[in-house]
């Protein structure tokens, strides 16, 4: 069983800063030094069990995730209850649009499992990904340097950026609801590449290793 990690006002981050972060003239070394200043234990994140059973139970392993890993992987979160903060962050970063998405037998009827197994198909995306939770619970795995599964807890007021390129997956949790924000920057689009030897080559791959995963990557952020 895990400890819950207690969550926090004390080091949110400001509006400046959060503009920072996702400013993407912001050196990689800053993002991370900034990164780790506001990064603090609000966050709940551990390794995947990889123990079978319904991807929608907590698989969690017991090691809990520093969150200098997660930096480290380009993944960025924020506990934000004024939502005017994430319009700020939305126009600063460039995002003009946003839709809500409702995950739940309610609202998708027979669909619903079909497209928790979509979500659950593990894959990345060529532009950034912003989710802001409105309600209700869920689970974004990304995968670590080592290539082993990382699960991160996302519940109300919870917003997580993922870098393009990484590769990654999303289940609600046994609840069977959540309610997010989806911020596009231009018309809603939401394409998920299914990985595969072929796209361990695409570009936004390559430069998402090289960004993150890399040998040099690791050097420069063992030395913030
Ligand atoms: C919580 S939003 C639904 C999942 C999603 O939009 C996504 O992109 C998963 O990778
Ligand atoms: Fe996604
Ligand atoms: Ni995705």
């Amino acid at each position: 069983m895990h400890t819950p990690i207690p969550r926090t006002n004390s080091s949110r981050p400001s509006p400046t800063n959060l503009t920072r972060l996702g400013n993407p003239l912001c050196t990689q070394a800053y993002q991370r030094l900034v990164t780790k200043r506001y990064f603090s234990f609000e966050m709940r994140a551990y390794w995947f069990d990889n123990l079978p059973g319904d991807q929608r139970m907590p698989h969690d392993s017991g090691r809990a995730i520093d969150t200098k890993r997660l930096e480290q992987l380009g993944v960025i979160y924020y506990n934000i209850p004024d939502t005017t903060r994430v319009d700020q962050l939305a126009s600063e970063r460039g995002y003009k649009n946003r839709d809500e998405i409702v995950i739940s037998p309610e609202s998708m009827a027979e669909k619903y499992e079909e497209k928790i197994k979509m979500f659950f198909r593990e894959h990345l995306h060529e532009d950034e990904e912003i989710r802001y939770i409105r309600d209700g619970r869920g689970y974004f795995d990304v995968r670590s340097r080592d290539d082993e599964w990382v699960r991160i807890q996302v519940d109300k007021n919870d917003l997580l950026i993922l870098p393009a390129g990484i590769y990654h997956r999303f289940t609600t949790d046994n609840s069977n609801y959540i309610k997010a924000m989806r911020l596009f920057k231009d018309e809603p689009k939401w394409t998920p590449l299914n990985r595969s030897a072929a796209l361990d080559i695409n570009s936004y791959r390559q430069l998402y290793i090289q960004q993150y995963l890399s040998d040099k990557a690791a050097k420069v952020s063992s030395n913030i």
